[in-house]
């Protein structure tokens, strides 16, 4: 899968964002380990806190749907430079996903790129629970 295409997916998801509060949309595509995509954009609430970002709307779909394994991530927001995904997402994505490849995108094709290793250095998972 390209990420122009995951692009395409996240920017579309972008298109539909609920951020009355932030005026800050963004579009999340995450990508399957078999070629699914999931996209998903920021909802928020009035109540500021029961906002949740794209990219755990994305992985929501995508759990919901079955999917367990992913490969790739590709952020959009309209800012100058690239989104990073926020502490929170990054715990939930390192859940499925540890090794993910993540892509941050501007409208003018600005591209940041991490893994999330990189990003969630020495994570909490699963097996963090057996060392109890
Ligand atoms: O990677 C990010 C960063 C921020 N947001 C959302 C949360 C909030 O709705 C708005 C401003 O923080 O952007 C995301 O969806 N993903
Ligand atoms: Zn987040």
């Amino acid at each position: 899968m390209s990420i122009a295409h995951l692009r395409t997916a996240a920017d579309a998801a972008r298109a539909n964002a609920w951020c009355p509060y932030s005026l800050y949309p963004v579009g999340a595509a995450l990508e399957t380990d078999d070629g699914r995509v999931y996209a998903g954009c920021n909802v928020e609430n009035a109540s500021y806190p029961a906002g949740i970002c794209a990219e755990r709307v994305a992985l929501g779909a995508a759990i919901a749907d079955g999917a367990r394994r992913f490969v790739r991530i590709v952020i959009t927001s309209a800012a100058a430079s690239p989104t990073p995904p926020c502490g929170i997402c990054r715990q939930a994505l390192v859940e499925f996903a540890p090794a993910l490849e993540i892509f941050a995108v501007t409208p003018d094709g600005l591209t940041a790129c991490w893994s999330l290793a990189e990003l969630l250095p020495a994570p909490f998972t699963p097996a963090s629970l057996e060392n109890a």
